[in-house]
């Protein structure tokens, strides 16, 4: 199976071609285990597919390291812009992506004739608590809910942004418990499907620092999803205006993010190709 590595600010990726290569549907969740692996595979923080689309000019499919399938991934959607740009399968620097979480429409910045850069407009944030899913009133919003667990007293604000996150503002992004309290949030009764669990701490009214603890993926250096999720519940309590550009400071570096007064949610950031190759599959 021919593969290209590819990275977003440090989360990476095993991105598969199906425009060429044809894999069994009933095999995906392994792969994405084996390729994942550091030591007995190729490492990175799970596999996605590039494919053929019926309603956009590409389609990403994602599987987290753990096997299950996620609905978004925006470091992702900027890897397979440029993927799909560099070999050819689009022509237009401005294109559609299907997701599992909707369509995403993609802009790429090239130097000379390579994509460096990636604009995503990754539509609206859903707020209520069936788009997470979360328990409770379907329809409310959960912003700067009250939570304790293990003994920490946090608050909560809810995003989806086609797939769900949890924010908590923190005092100091050094002290935060990703570790600890990451994957004890994840996996916690409120959440049918899980979260991904953010840690923010708001630097100045264009500033976040920001920690992640994945779903299915553990610590990663970025989370795209995650940090869009971040500048929507920074504006929503309060922390940073809408409509202002947001510089998010994530493990791997910096993403450029705006919540417009339009309501859509909009992500520019890197998207770099590590190498490509052959996975011999057992
Ligand atoms: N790294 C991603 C998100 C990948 C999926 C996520 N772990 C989930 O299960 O929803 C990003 O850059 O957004």
């Amino acid at each position: 199976m021919k593969f290209t590595k590819m990275h977003g600010l440090g989360n990476s990726y095993i991105y598969v071609d199906l425009f060429q290569e044809q894999l069994k549907e009933e095999e995906l969740p392994q792969l994405a285990v084996e390729v994942a692996d550091k030591n007995k595979g190729i490492g990175s923080d799970g596999m996605i597919l590039v494919c053929p689309s019926e309603a956009a000019h590409v389609k990403m499919r994602v599987f987290n390291n753990d096997g299950s399938e996620a609905k978004n991934c925006g470091n992702g959607l900027r890897c397979v812009a440029k993927f799909a740009y560099e070999q050819g399968y689009v022509r237009d620097t401005t294109f559609q992506i299907e997701t599992l979480g909707g369509l995403v429409e993609a802009t790429v910045h090239l130097k000379g004739e390579l994509v460096e850069e990636v604009t995503v407009n990754m539509g609206q944030p859903r707020l209520a608590r069936k788009d997470l899913p979360m328990v409770g009133d379907p329809e409310e919003q959960v912003i700067a809910e009250p939570i304790e667990r293990n003994g920490h007293l946090l608050e909560m604000t809810a995003v989806s942004m086609g797939n769900p996150h949890a924010v908590f503002f923190v005092d100091q992004i050094a002290a935060a418990p990703v570790e600890t309290l990451g994957p004890v949030l994840e996996k916690d009764e409120i959440f049918p499907e899980w979260v991904n669990v953010e840690f923010v701490e708001a630097v100045n009214a264009t500033e976040l620092h920001f920690r992640v603890w994945e779903r299915g993926s553990g610590i990663t250096q970025a989370c795209g999803t995650g940090a869009c999720a971040a500048v929507v519940a920074a504006v929503l309590n309060d922390k940073v205006k809408k409509g202002d550009e947001i510089t998010v400071h994530l493990l791997g570096g910096d993403l450029k993010i705006t919540w417009t007064t339009d309501g859509d949610v909009l992500m520019t950031g890197a998207a770099e190709t590590i190498c490509t190759g052959e996975y011999i599959r057992k």
